[in-house]
């Protein structure tokens, strides 16, 4: 059988080796992976290659319907495959619960088991058809692509949606071993992963690494060697063993913007008429759910900065981000009038990328979720840094004390308590409006150059995706 599907596969006269070779995405159902595996297809396709995005119709559309910087529904080449998987309930997110992780997502994340058998199917009939086919699948979706290793010319490859430090701090941790201090940990900066995730995404995670994640040919990161280059060393050596390879392919979001969606939004718009490094950006991702105090004691921040702002006030996804009602958070009466001019409150899908590379905004205050944190670095602005759950209080550890282009807001020790309005105005003001934010802005604006550099023909990620792609399409 692997012979006869061998043969079938001989290389035709006249077709690219890229044109007889698919690459198969499978993502996990949640905004900071969706979009990561997205922004990694529109790279793959402009290699020639041909790529499949597989996921439930519902996150599918939220995908497409939400990414910055081009429109997967124009680009050729690109298959999204709809899968209708049975309804699946999911409970509005909730801003009082003690842990932060966001557990109403866990229906949607169970549910993608159903995808089993369609990607099954799919690889078994792109196998017959293709010489190779590459499944790119989500670290947390590896139950789902194991068709792939009873298939002769089809391979795939983990992508870890979070940094290359969090990946190399959980490698070291699953080995039960002690993180000495070294030149690229200082145990006394890590924090535990106490608090960051709910037990039952603790037992999911596990799932997914001990039963499912041995078979693999190497791993993909959404990061840039000029940033995590220590971190990619290390991860190399690891694994040297396995010999598995680790691929910094990032940035995966564009470093430019079209000029043209510039011009319908509002948000950027007012931007324009601030000066140079005066706004601060603040957003809490797709996960983080605020609840009433802890919203009016921001907003009294904010406003107490006296710094210009644009804050994203958004309730955290639903697993099916189309259905159900949305919560709609309240601000203290009056307040956007009192801030009028100086601050602005978007309650839609922000066009963060955007925000982040307009000349106004100066910093970013940010949950330190790995697409913001890559976002802001590609774009060269420094992060006050309020960690929430998951990988984002190690995050805060690379943006502050190793990279050095940011401050804390938040100590992940005080994870249970309010951040008061005092602790928002001084963080800000640091940031934006002090000799200390300066220096960090400028490293930061001289860190986003080299990595949107670094992607420009000769520089590191334009190098080690052209070794991907040569490694896969060999
Ligand atoms: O109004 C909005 C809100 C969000 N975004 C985008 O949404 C994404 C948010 O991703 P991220 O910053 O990674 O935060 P989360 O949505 O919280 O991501 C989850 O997934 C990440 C990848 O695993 C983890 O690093 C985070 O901790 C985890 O919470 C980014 O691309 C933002 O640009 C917008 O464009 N507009």
């Amino acid at each position: 059988m692997a012979m006869a599907n061998r043969q079938q596969h001989q290389p035709s006269h006249g077709i690219t080796k890229q044109a007889q070779v698919v690459v198969v995405m499978v993502p996990f159902p949640a905004q900071g992976h969706l979009n990561q595996l997205l922004q990694l297809s529109r790279l793959i396709l402009s290699h020639n290659i041909q790529v499949r995005y597989v996921g439930a119709a519902t996150h599918n559309r939220q995908a497409k319907q939400r990414v910055h910087g081009w429109d997967p529904d124009a680009a050729a080449n690109i298959h999204f495959h709809d899968v209708e998987i049975p309804p699946f309930r999911c409970p509005p997110p909730n801003p009082n619960a003690k842990i932060k992780f966001p557990s109403q997502l866990q229906p949607a994340f169970n549910a993608s088991s159903h995808l089993t058998e369609p990607v099954s199917m799919l690889l078994r009939a792109l196998s017959c058809k293709a010489r190779k086919v590459i499944v790119i699948h989500d670290s947390l979706m590896a139950s789902v692509i194991q068709e792939a290793r009873l298939l002769p010319n089809v391979e795939s490859y983990i992508f870890h949606s979070v940094s290359a430090f969090a990946v190399s701090l959980y490698a070291w941790e699953q080995q039960g071993k002690i993180i000495e201090e070294n030149e690229l940990f200082d145990p006394r900066d890590i924090p535990s992963l106490e608090g960051c995730f709910t037990a039952e995404f603790a037992d999911f995670v596990s799932c997914q690494y001990n039963n499912y994640q041995k078979f693999n040919s190497g791993c993909v990161y959404n990061t840039c060697k000029l940033v995590e280059g220590a971190y990619m060393d290390f991860l190399e050596k690891e694994t040297l063993k396995e010999g598995n390879k680790h691929w910094a392919l990032g940035p995966f979001n564009p470093v430019t913007i079209p000029e043209r969606s510039k011009k319908k939004k509002f948000c950027l718009d007012w931007l324009d008429k601030k000066a140079r490094n005066s706004v601060i950006y603040v957003s809490f991702g797709t996960t983080t759910a605020l609840d009433d105090e802890q919203i009016k004691e921001l907003a009294t921040g904010l406003r107490e900065s006296k710094q210009n702002f644009v804050w994203v006030l958004r309730d955290a996804d639903k697993g099916d981000v189309f259905s159900g009602e949305e919560r709609g958070a309240e601000l203290p009466e009056g307040y956007e009038d009192s801030v009028d001019g100086i601050g602005l409150v978007v309650r839609d899908w922000a066009p963060q990328l955007e925000i982040l590379a307009h000349p106004a905004t100066g910093g970013f205050l940010s949950h330190c979720g790995w697409n913001s944190c890559m976002e802001s670095i590609t774009m060269g602005v420094p992060i006050a840094a309020w960690p929430m759950h998951s990988d984002q209080p190690r995050n805060t550890v690379l943006i502050t004390k190793i990279l050095k282009i940011g401050v804390v807001v938040k100590e992940w020790e005080l994870r249970d308590e309010i951040v008061k309005s005092k602790i928002v105005e001084s963080a800000v003001k640091r940031l934006m409006a002090s000799t200390e934010g300066d220096e960090m802005r400028k490293r930061a604006a001289e860190m986003g150059e080299s990595v949107r550099g670094s992607v420009a023909e000769g520089g590191v990620s334009r190098m080690e995706m052209e070794s991907f792609i040569a490694h896969i399409t060999s």
